[in-house]
């Protein structure tokens, strides 16, 4: 990977390439031994190790490795480092074009200097320019601080990049190592966030600020670790449980995107088999109150192993990730009744939705599965604005123009119904099982409003309150009022529910839809 071995013997005899095999071997070194030892005593990996793991081997091509700092800020006796902090340019990844940049430690803590800042917008300029993925790879102390102002100018110049190059090119942010203060909004924009558990770590304000300022006692990795970004705020995508790890899952998860929002994504060579999955057909109990994990359905519905989960730890009520079917790319959004009934909420909500945005943003066909009781009720959701945060959802749903298939496997109940891709809001086909129950609601909370006067004086209350439930039940707990309407398209015997997919996503290959003029919509943030 390293040019000077590109450098013949013969040639680097002569002076003038001499000097050439002298500043790259300077420049490989970053902030120099001693500081490498301490990154790797840390359990971190250097930013140039990184690289060699994330890209295809030999592929890699640096740019910009002699940029030298030469701002002067507090001090003018600075120590210079070639490439100031930051190695960053092009190679493969799977075989295709993929920018990179990975922040140095070791240099300044992989702080951000203005030159610094430029190699990383040029890498930027260059992934727009030839649309093609780029990835960061964030280990630094933020803002160069002898440097002041330039170095936020700096951080607003990627910043506004990010935001350019939203929905053009895939971004992705990989946290290696601290990531604090105006450095966290770069990832932010970015389309997906991985972090390494116990080594890295995002906040805004550090443990200090906040001891001063709220009083909280609380550690960097309880603050802005992996997991607290995993389980708790959601704004990583993916923890993973060391850098190895880390790397791994940018490489698969760029499997399944394409290289731009003009072309489609990758397609995996496929052998049709028998495409009928009898275990379809008793996944779903037979009471509609038992949970059952709609992971068991996503494996039977898609090639073998090729689920890839994404938000794993976060808003668990929903299943968000890719997959494919029959070699190619379907992004999934799915209740799981496994956790919380499937209910959304505000967590489920927002993250089905910015899932639902990149797929379509990136032409990756949809796949909404659905078994939901409606929208979790309470006061902690309706003060934190369920209603803007559901919205969301519906919105993305609505607006996205890429091939969209329903199955509802089980319950679509109330506003949930309209909002998983119900035929109404533009889904392209809608399957059903026969258990599928779509109503207004639940039979009991159906019968206790609409039945509650005869219920109240009936000599045995809760008999006549059964005997109602098995008659709403009957009449209106299945798949057959929506299916009358042309609201469902096919009520379906489980086990074909793998064919009907792969036909469907062949016919709607081509899918054309004109959106009505307008600078952008207007999402409910
Ligand atoms: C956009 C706005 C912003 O970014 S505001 C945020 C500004 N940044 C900060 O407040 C963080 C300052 N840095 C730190 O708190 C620590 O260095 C952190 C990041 C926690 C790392 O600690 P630790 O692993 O113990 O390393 P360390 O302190 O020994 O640092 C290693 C070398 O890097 C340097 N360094 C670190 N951060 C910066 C920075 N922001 N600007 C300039 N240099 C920085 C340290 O001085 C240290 O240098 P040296 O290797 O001893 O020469």
């Amino acid at each position: 990977m390293h040019v000077q071995f590109l450098i013949p013997d013969y040639i680097c005899s002569m002076d003038k390439f001499h000097e050439l095999r002298n500043k790259i071997a300077t420049a490989i070194l970053g902030g120099g031994e001693a500081r490498i030892s301490s990154q790797h005593k840390k359990g971190k990996l250097t930013a140039r190790e990184r690289l060699q793991l994330l890209m295809d081997e030999g592929s890699f091509e640096e740019l910009d490795m002699f940029v030298h700092n030469r701002n002067r800020g507090m001090t003018t006796d600075q120590e210079q480092f070639p490439g100031d902090g930051v190695v960053t340019g092009y190679g493969t990844i799977n075989g295709r074009l993929t920018y990179v940049f990975s922040q140095d430690f070791t240099v300044y803590g992989g702080s951000l200097s203005e030159p610094h800042a430029r190699k990383i917008c040029k890498i930027m300029d260059l992934a727009m320019q030839n649309g093609a993925p780029v990835i960061g790879l964030n280990d630094s102390g933020g803002a160069r601080i002898q440097e002041g102002v330039v170095s936020l100018g700096g951080y607003a110049d990627i910043f506004y990049r990010n935001t350019r190059a939203s929905g053009v090119i895939p971004q992705i942010s990989a946290i290696m190592g601290p990531c604090a203060g105006g450095a966290v909004y770069s990832p932010a924009i970015t389309d997906f966030i991985l972090m390494v558990e116990e080594t890295s770590y995002m906040f805004v304000t550090g443990p200090n600020v906040v001891k001063t300022v709220t009083h909280e006692e609380v550690t960097a990795e309880e603050l802005g670790g992996a997991h607290t970004h995993a389980v708790k705020s959601g704004v990583t995508h993916f923890s993973c449980t060391n850098e190895v790890e880390c790397i791994n899952n940018i490489r698969q998860l760029l499997s399944y995107v394409p290289q731009n929002c003009e072309e489609d994504a990758p397609v995996y060579p496929y052998e049709p088999t028998d495409e009928i999955r009898p275990a379809l057909n008793t996944i779903i109990p037979a009471s509609s109150n038992q949970p059952y994990d709609m992971k068991d359905v996503i494996s039977e519905l898609t090639d073998k192993e090729s689920f890839f989960e994404v938000h794993k730890d976060f808003a668990e009520n929903l299943i968000v990730g890719f997959a494919r079917i029959a070699g190619r790319s379907i992004g999934i959004v799915a209740n799981q009744p496994a956790h919380l009934a499937g209910v959304l909420d505000i967590h489920a909500s927002v993250k089905g939705a910015r899932f639902t945005r990149f797929c379509d943003a990136f032409n990756i066909p949809l796949l909404v599965l659905v078994d939901v009781p409606g929208f979790l009720p309470g006061t902690d959701q309706e003060w934190n604005g369920i209603i803007t945060n559901g919205a969301k959802l519906l919105f993305a749903l609505s607006e996205a123009t890429v091939p969209k298939i329903t199955v509802t496997t089980r319950k679509a109940y109330g506003g949930a119904y309209c909002v998983m891709n119900s035929k109404h809001i533009g889904a392209d086909l809608n399957f059903a099982f026969p258990q599928a129950e779509i109503a207004v609601m639940g039979p009991k909370g159906a019968v206790e409003i609409i039945y509650k006067k005869e219920i109240d004086a009936a000599p045995d209350p809760e008999a006549r309150t059964n005997e109602l439930v098995a008659e709403y039940t009957e009449r209106f707990a299945n798949p057959y009022l929506a299916a009358e309407k042309g609201y469902i398209d096919e009520v379906i015997v489980p086990d074909q529910a793998r064919i009907k997919l792969i036909k469907g996503y062949a016919m709607l290959e081509n899918k054309v839809v004109t959106m009505p003029r307008k600078k952008h919509g207007n999402i409910p943030l």
